[in-house]
């Protein structure tokens, strides 16, 4: 049955190398949570600490209000779903969604039941159930995989990158199921990803993780519009980087959103589908950074035309939905509200 999570004050190490630092979380019952971060920021490893494979050096793990910290992988219940799909390869698909209910004890017809229902659940036909896993496409394998840990009803679902394998298409089908799944049987996830679009379609919150801490943690939409940091924006896919001082700043931002800003370095960073491109007499249309530019290189991308603009504050992207000659003066424009500004002393 699902359980709400909650992490205290992780800290987590491999011989001395230390891997998470005081690492708090809480995710509600039913909730999907998605780690984003890059290689080797500690996602596994936080994973592998919450099922019990891995002993937290210091902090504290709850399921609901019990402390299963010291318990081991079996009492918590949780069930990992792994990138390789990790199915026993020498059981077919029915003994495979089968496995834990053995272990666990059910009866053959309650195990008969279980796993008819369960290949429904994930959109295998029943005429599956005798086949081998290894003559199964990446993505029925995953559906399988899925299928396991989800028939033994585990208190959280950790799925560790279970999409990393698939190609393109399958993946973008696969993850909206995985959705479909949580949404209509509210069971409490934690999913590992590097990719950020993934996170934002599959998750309720995103957790952004930066060498073993928690950067942001936040729902998608107030993660993309407000990232908390340069790391978070950068990681978020802010494509535009420039480092201003506070006077360049001041002037390139227009009067009503200039306020005071105290001296120093400062790191704007803007998305290319959010700034325009205006000609250099056209009136912004409303407040924010104007930069003036020329027109550098210009690729069609399928929706827009990416346009390379250099400017003296540095170079830009930026999408229009028509392409400009090289060679073109044109006027930068990012409304304020496109613009993510940090004080470089919290540049990483
Ligand atoms: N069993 C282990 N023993 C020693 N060091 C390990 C072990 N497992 C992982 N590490 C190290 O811990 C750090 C974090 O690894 P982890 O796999 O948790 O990162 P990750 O964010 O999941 O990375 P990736 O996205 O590449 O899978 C890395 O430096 C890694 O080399």
């Amino acid at each position: 049955m699902s359980r709400s999570l909650r992490i205290e004050h992780l800290s987590v190490s491999y011989a001395e190398k230390q891997i998470l630092q005081d690492l708090s979380l809480s995710i509600s019952r039913g909730e999907m949570l998605a780690l984003l971060g890059p290689s080797g920021c500690g996602k596994s490893t936080l994973l592998n600490t919450l099922c019990g494979f891995v002993d937290a050096d210091q902090g504290r793990i709850w399921l609901d209000d019990e402390d299963v910290t010291a318990a081991g992988a079996q009492y918590r219940q949780m069930v990992q779903v792994f990138q390789s799909y990790a199915l026993w390869p020498h059981l077919n698909v029915f003994q495979n969604i089968a496995y834990g209910l053995k272990v666990r004890g059910w009866s053959s017809n309650a195990i008969q039941k279980r796993v008819s229902e369960m290949l429904a659940l994930v959109n295998l036909t029943q005429d599956m159930a005798k086949m081998a896993v290894t003559s199964l496409s990446g993505g029925q394998r995953q559906r399988v995989a899925l299928a396991r840990a989800l028939a033994v009803e585990p208190s959280v679902l950790l799925l560790d990158e279970p999409l990393s394998n698939l190609d393109a298409k399958v993946r973008l089908s696969v993850r909206h199921e995985i959705k479909q799944l949580q949404r209509q049987l509210g069971f409490t996830s934690v999913i590992v990803t590097h990719d950020r679009e993934e996170a934002l379609v599959m998750a309720d919150r995103i957790a952004v993780m930066n060498q073993g801490k928690i950067e942001q943690v936040s729902t998608p939409e107030q993660l993309y519009h407000h990232p908390c940091s340069a790391f978070v924006a950068d990681f978020m896919g802010a494509d535009n980087h420039l480092e201003l001082n506070a006077e360049t700043l001041i002037k390139v931002l227009q009067e009503h959103s200039a306020t005071v800003l105290p001296s120093g370095r400062y790191a704007v960073y803007f998305r290319a589908g959010s700034a325009q491109l205006l000609t250099v007499n056209q009136v912004p249309p409303s407040v924010g950074m104007v930069l003036i530019g020329e027109v550098n290189q210009c690729v069609f991308q399928g929706e827009s035309y990416r346009h390379g603009i250099s400017t003296q504050q540095g170079h830009c992207y930026v999408d229009h939905s028509f392409a400009l000659p090289e060679g073109q003066c044109v006027q930068l424009f990012v409304p304020s509200t496109a613009l993510h500004l940090f004080a470089s002393s919290s540049v990483h």
